[in-house]
């Protein structure tokens, strides 16, 4: 029997044995028309995007440079947490907080799935670094993939093409590790068959098989499911790697921090998809005299260094923002970066004069537009022009705010982390942990209102620990263990102070309390201040929490009462919330730390 012929399969521009069989076996299973080996070059970024105009599926703006519009499929608009599987031989592996299915069950599925789905199309493969190209192991990927539109978002998200393949294979021929990541469309086209603008399909997959580091997904074109670099490898599969290896995977934004003193902090943020990242990553303080410079905004590798400080990397090379509510007065660095071209923007609105309009924008909509539903909008529309879920895609090297390091191989020594979530009532603006293990404990009780980055309800409380409820890629409970080990490998004195936020604290009228954006500098100046023993705190049942006068409110006119309630610790609040973390812990079950159940009995004692 012969090997089937596909156009390209055998034009690899490597000896690597592993990659060679590996794609070989997948053409063979997809059977798509031609195979093209993926060089990241602007030649190919040209290609690509005049493939996908042509396709309908982009739209060139005319007021951006190099940009494009994407409308997708209003039926893959987020991530699909009820589709995403973590598939450990083990189910008990996998948890109380992931989908499981026993791994040979899952791939039999998807291997009857993947039969041909890519039929009529190309099938491109993807070699990828997360982090720093010159890091000492580059954190190598491949993925294949049948969409030109995770071609052209992953050679802005990640570091691909010929300068990622050139780490495959050692001068003295030794071949890399690398982790293979499998994505199509599910949209094979019959010969004939019209295209449409954003193929998939209504089945979607997107599973996890953690002991062989690989990610296979079907059926979805949107970032999170498809951008297998992203939540797939640097989060999920990168969690496991980190529980074996002793370091962090998280879903942290990193900022540098310089004082008026000249001095440099390092701060890593976990948010719940949504609740703040990118903001916070590209703050213009408003307080004279602090600058914070942005190293990544949604995902951080943490490692001790020689100096038993942890050492955070940005794995990614792009910005996969969500658009509505930015603009000039939120977030400007963002605005500025996307002016510069080179961007993606998909499922935002589109104006007549060829640019991209969303939600908060401008204060006046334009008298006429192109929805995200791709039909006539008009200010008197019902429906929204952008989705709420409406993200910008955009290289961070194009950032003016970008700190030097962000590309440091070796990293950013961290002081201090923060978790927060977007809660309407009972959390404090600001509340400093005892130490770690409390930090821990503040992290792994994090609840936040769901949002539109994933498909279902929003607006719903429910725990997302550490931010990281749809990304752990194993037991919950083993993830707080090793956030517990973490802190016992670790000289105290040397670890990164946690701290709890929350923007989001609403008033009797739903109006938020505090400003948010820009003012949160006055939060991070206070949280540097306790680390230098400088700021003044007071002592609650939950931690520490400064009051409106021990806060730097200078120049803010913003109404007192609303940032002292902002501020409040409210016993009942809390007793309320008592029953709902026993609750949690109780999902967590066997699993769950002893210190984390010392934690909760504590704080009921100290709440009375
Ligand atoms: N009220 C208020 N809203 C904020 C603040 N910071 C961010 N937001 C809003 O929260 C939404 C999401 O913010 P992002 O910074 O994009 O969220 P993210 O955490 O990076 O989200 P992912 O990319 O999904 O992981 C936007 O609509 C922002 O306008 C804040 O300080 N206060
Ligand atoms: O993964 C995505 O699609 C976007 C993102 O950052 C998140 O949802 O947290
Ligand atoms: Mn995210």
């Amino acid at each position: 029997m012969t090997a089937v012929t596909i156009p390209g399969v055998d034009q690899a521009p490597t000896t690597h044995k592993r990659l060679l069989s590996w794609v070989r076996e997948v053409a063979e299973l997809t059977a798509p028309d031609a195979v093209v080996w993926v060089d990241g070059s602007e030649q190919e970024w040209t290609r690509v995007t005049d493939k996908l105009v042509e396709a309908g599926t982009f739209t060139r703006l005319a007021k951006k440079p190099n940009s494009f519009y994407a409308a997708s499929d209003p039926n893959d608009v987020a991530r699909v947490e009820e589709r995403t599987f973590i598939c450990s031989v083990d189910e008990a592996d996998a948890g109380p907080t992931n989908n499981w299915m026993d791994p040979a069950e899952m791939k039999a599925i998807m291997t009857e799935l993947y039969r041909g789905c890519m039929r009529g199309r190309t099938m491109y493969v993807i070699p990828f670094c997360m982090g720093p190209l010159n890091a000492d192991k580059p954190m190598l990927g491949v993925e294949i993939t049948d969409s030109e539109y995770v071609v052209a978002s992953m050679r802005i998200m990640t570091r691909m093409g010929t300068q990622a393949l050139e780490r495959f294979v050692a001068e003295d021929g030794t071949e890399a590790d690398f982790v293979p990541a499998l994505h199509s469309i599910g949209a094979p086209l019959e010969k004939g068959q019209q295209d449409v603008a954003w193929p998939c399909s209504d089945t979607k997959y997107i599973v996890h098989f953690p002991e062989e580091r690989l990610i296979w997904s079907y059926g979805s074109g949107y970032g999170g499911n498809a951008l297998l670099g992203k939540k797939c490898y640097s989060l999920r599969i990168a969690s496991v790697i980190g529980r074996d290896e002793g370091w962090l995977a998280e879903h942290m934004l990193i900022l540098k921090l310089t004082s008026p003193e000249d001095k440099v902090y390092y701060v890593a943020a976990a948010f719940p998809s949504a609740c703040g990242k990118t903001n916070l990553a590209m703050l213009e303080p408003t307080i004279p005299g602090w600058k914070v410079e942005t190293i990544g905004d949604d995902i951080a590798w943490m490692r001790f260094g020689e100096d038993g400080r942890l050492y955070a990397v940005n794995p990614e090379n792009g910005f996969f923002g969500v658009a509505p509510g930015t603009d000039y007065h939120t977030n400007p660095n963002a605005m500025r970066t996307i002016e510069k071209g080179n961007s993606l923007f998909t499922n935002v609105a589109l104006t007549d004069d060829g640019d991209v309009w969303w939600e908060g924008m401008t204060e006046q909509p334009p008298a006429h537009l192109t929805s995200w539903k791709k039909a006539d909008w008009t200010p008197e529309s019902t429906e929204k022009a952008a989705h709420p879920n409406s993200r910008y895609c955009t290289p961070i090297d194009q950032c003016d705010t970008k700190a030097a390091e962000w590309d440091d191989p070796n990293g950013v020594p961290i002081s201090a982390i923060f978790f927060g979530g977007r809660r309407a009532t009972t959390i404090p603006l600001v509340t400093e942990s005892r130490d770690w293990q409390h930090g821990t404990f503040m992290g792994a009780t994090l609840s936040s209102e769901t949002t539109a980055a994933a498909v279902g309800a929003v607006g719903v409380v429910r725990r997302d620990p550490m931010a990281m409820l749809p990304f752990i890629g194993y037991n919950a409970g083993d993830y707080f263990n090793h956030w517990i080990e973490t802190g016992k490998r670790a000289d105290a004195a040397k670890l990164p102070k946690i701290f709890y936020v929350n923007w989001f604290r609403r008033g009797d009228d739903k109006r938020f309390l505090w400003p948010g954006f820009g003012e949160n500098s006055r939060v991070l100046k206070w949280a540097i201040e306790r680390i230098e023993g400088k700021a003044a705190a007071q002592e609650t049942p939950i931690g520490w929490v400064p009051t409106a006068d021990e806060l730097d409110l200078s120049g803010l006119d913003d109404d007192r009462a609303d940032i002292e309630a902002a501020l409040s610790f409210d016993a009942d609040e809390w007793r309320a919330e008592i029953p709902l973390i026993e609750e949690w812990f109780d999902k967590i079950g066997d699993k769950l730390p002893t210190p984390l159940r010392d934690e909760l009995e504590a704080l009921k004692q100290r709440l009375g």
